[in-house]
């Protein structure tokens, strides 16, 4: 069964003098217990992705149209008090600068504690005490934490009390929005690792928004690469990150130290991503791709759905093969 669907999602962002168009038509389904990396350039429109599911963009700020259901919940027909309700129970998340969320004059502990009371108001002292502890132990925190202070807690430390604080509520969804980018590599696999082994033990659903294809790798079983406010390519993480189809998701990937761990040249993507607040005629990717022909700056492709759920927005992908230039050509 379909645990989360995101059906043609839009959202523009209202500029002084025009709009911004951050995420244009997005689709995609997640089946409970899924793991999906969402990975683009700076700007593809990922955060903004995240916060549409959140239902974190106020309605001063953009539009958000479409449909993103969950379970049988229509998210975006929700009441303001439903949504709150939503958030943190159902879905939660856990964002880059959460560590500097938490006041630095006031105990972990109790600020654990009185965020816990937010959503469960009657809850006896004993037994949220109890669970402090026990959400602490779940993320591989020593007891102590409780009574420190935030600044006696290394980024580390502080990104596991934020990860702490997401599974308060034994969410359904837990969204990642570059949450271990700034720890460095070993914390982060640590991390990551025991993010998985909770995941299984909780049934949880993860998106793990993140540019670092290493950690796509490593901890997702989908994603989808974004550019320029759309999904060029997604699938599963063996058949997209280890043979790409999309000219972006090639480049985005020779950009990047290899996967496998063999030596090749590190080559960058030229360029940079368009303006999104103009309307763009053909393939988002044309004026950077090494293949563009004319018909891709005269027409939008249509999104390929190939076998194994994959699909690709290019116009040179045809029965799941690059084809390019005169009869059958395979880039990889
Ligand atoms: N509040 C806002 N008002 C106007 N434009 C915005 C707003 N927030 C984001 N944008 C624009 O929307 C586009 C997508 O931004 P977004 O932050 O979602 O991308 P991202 O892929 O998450 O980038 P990063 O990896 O740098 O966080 C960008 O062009 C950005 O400038």
């Amino acid at each position: 069964m379909v645990f989360l669907n995101v059906k043609k999602l839009n959202v523009e962002y209202y500029t002084k003098n025009n709009s911004v168009h951050a995420v244009q038509d997005i689709s995609f389904q997640l089946d409970q217990r899924d793991t999906i990396g969402i990975v683009g350039e700076s700007g593809s429109g990922k955060s903004t992705l995240a916060m549409a599911i959140l239902q974190l963009i106020p309605k001063n700020t953009g539009k958000v149209t479409g449909k993103i259901e969950m379970k049988s919940k229509r998210l975006l027909d929700l009441t303001p008090s439903e949504i709150r309700e939503v958030r943190w129970v159902d879905i939660a998340a856990v964002f880059q600068k959460s560590m500097n969320a938490l006041s630095p004059v006031h105990r972990v502990g109790n600020q654990l504690s009185d965020i816990y009371r937010l959503h469960e108001k009657n809850i006896p002292h004993k037994m949220l005490k109890q669970r402090i502890f026990q959400l602490l132990d779940m993320v591989n925190l020593p007891s102590h934490v409780y009574k420190a202070y935030p600044h006696e807690l290394s980024g580390g430390m502080m990104q596991r009390v934020s990860i702490a604080l997401g599974l308060m509520h034994n969410p359904k969804l837990l969204i990642l929005d570059e949450a271990t980018t700034a720890l460095d590599v070993v914390t982060q696999t640590q991390i990551l690792k025991e993010l998985m082994e909770l995941e299984e033990k909780m049934g949880l659903t993860r998106i793990m928004i993140t540019h670092d294809l290493s950690i796509v790798a490593s901890s997702c079983k989908k994603v989808a690469v974004m550019y320029s406010g759309q999904i060029v390519e997604s699938g599963f993480v063996k058949d997209v990150l280890y043979n790409p189809l999309h000219p972006y998701t090639k480049s985005l990937i020779k950009s990047v130290p290899s996967l496998k761990g063999e030596n090749r040249k590190i080559t960058a993507i030229k360029g940079s991503i368009p303006d999104l607040s103009k309307p763009i005629e053909g393939c988002v990717f044309a004026a950077r791709c090494p293949y563009a022909k004319e018909v891709c700056f005269q027409s939008a492709p249509e999104n390929s759905e190939l076998e194994n759920n994959r699909a690709v927005k290019c116009h040179f992908v045809k029965g799941g093969e690059f084809v390019w230039e005169e009869g059958k050509q395979t880039i990889v």
